[in-house]
């Protein structure tokens, strides 16, 4: 038994002579919020269409739940639900008119639209017509959609693309709950690298089709070397001065130099010297790096 839903080796795709994803392999564990990160144009629609088999991969490149994709193309569907693009609402209709015309396509009780509605928080707004729907109630709508068939994997691609702050909140803690409380394991693709972050169990980022780093979200952080920023007066003396006695200054603003971060003993010893040297330290911290610039770093390496 696989413990990933999903698995490539190796996946290589093209459009015409245009390679797209270049020997991608992603392992996404069963259970986690696994952020799917690129910038645009990287080839993480694309990678989730080949996922839904909306579009064709090679023989044995593809692994949903452990089963080859090509040969078992229902029955993998069957486990996934999928958020691409826009969702497929009707906007004359109401949310719950939308579910329940899914429940009835897919032979599912009509019961299942109102547990929908509550799983997504859209029971207050059931009976409004879903183009009155606020955005982030239509990705909601969508993810309840998906939801209909009760599939163990959901594949939502940018969900929180264009929303305001409330309703990124709305989707990162339904993306929490759907994991933790009803098992499903979700990829969610991003270039919202702050987003993921507070969501993600596992992360995969990608650019130009392949796959730079992939691991938990702590591995990740590992990777990413601590900071530590020094506010102090005269930036300019006390940056020259630093420099003349040998330390390494990673960046410098008007207010404040960072430096790589050794350790807490070194950072006392750096402190002590500037006061002896005749600078005022406002504040001195350790930072460590987020992961947009760790992601830039990353990239920028590539
Ligand atoms: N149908 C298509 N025919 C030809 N090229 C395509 C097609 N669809 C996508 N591409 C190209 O594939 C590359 C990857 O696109 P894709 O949409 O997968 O990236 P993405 O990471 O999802 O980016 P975004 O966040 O902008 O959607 C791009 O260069 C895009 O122009």
């Amino acid at each position: 038994m696989s413990n990933f839903a999903i698995e490539t080796v190796g996946l290589n795709f093209n459009f015409g002579n245009q390679t797209i994803v270049k020997d991608l392999s992603l392992q996404v564990p069963k259970g986690s919020i696994y952020g799917f990160l690129g910038p645009n144009g990287a080839g993480k629609t694309t990678t989730i269409k080949i996922l839904l088999n909306l579009l064709k991969s090679p023989v044995d490149q593809v692994f949903i739940f452990g089963k080859e994709i090509n040969s078992n193309r229902i029955a993998t569907l069957k486990r996934i639900g999928a958020l691409v693009e826009q969702p497929a609402i009707y906007g004359h209709l109401s949310g719950k008119e939308n579910l329940i015309n899914r429940c009835i396509l897919l032979g599912i009780k009509k019961a299942k639209a109102d547990e929908m509605l509550a799983l997504v928080g859209l029971t207050d707004a059931a009976n409004k017509k879903s183009n009155k729907y606020s955005l982030g109630m239509k990705q909601r709508l969508g993810i309840a959609l998906a939801l209909v068939s009760d599939p163990e994997l959901l594949l939502l691609d940018e969900p929180t693309n264009g929303l305001d702050p409330n309703g990124i909140i709305e989707i990162r803690n339904l993306m929490i709950e759907l994991t933790a409380k009803h098992n499903k394991t979700i990829l969610v693709s991003s270039h919202l690298l702050a987003e993921i972050e507070r969501t993600a169990t596992h992360v995969g980022i990608i650019n130009k089709g392949q796959l730079l780093f992939q691991g938990t979200i702590d591995e990740l952080h590992l990777l990413s070397k601590p900071l530590l920023e020094i506010e102090v007066d005269q930036v300019e003396n006390a940056s020259a001065f630093l420099t003349n006695s040998g330390f390494e200054i990673v960046s410098k603003t008007d207010k404040k130099i960072t430096l790589p971060f050794s350790s807490a003993e070194d950072s006392g010893k750096l402190n002590t010297l500037l006061i002896q040297n005749g600078f005022t330290i406002y504040s001195l911290y350790k930072q460590r790096k987020d992961l947009e610039n760790l992601f830039l770093d990353i990239t920028k390496n590539n």
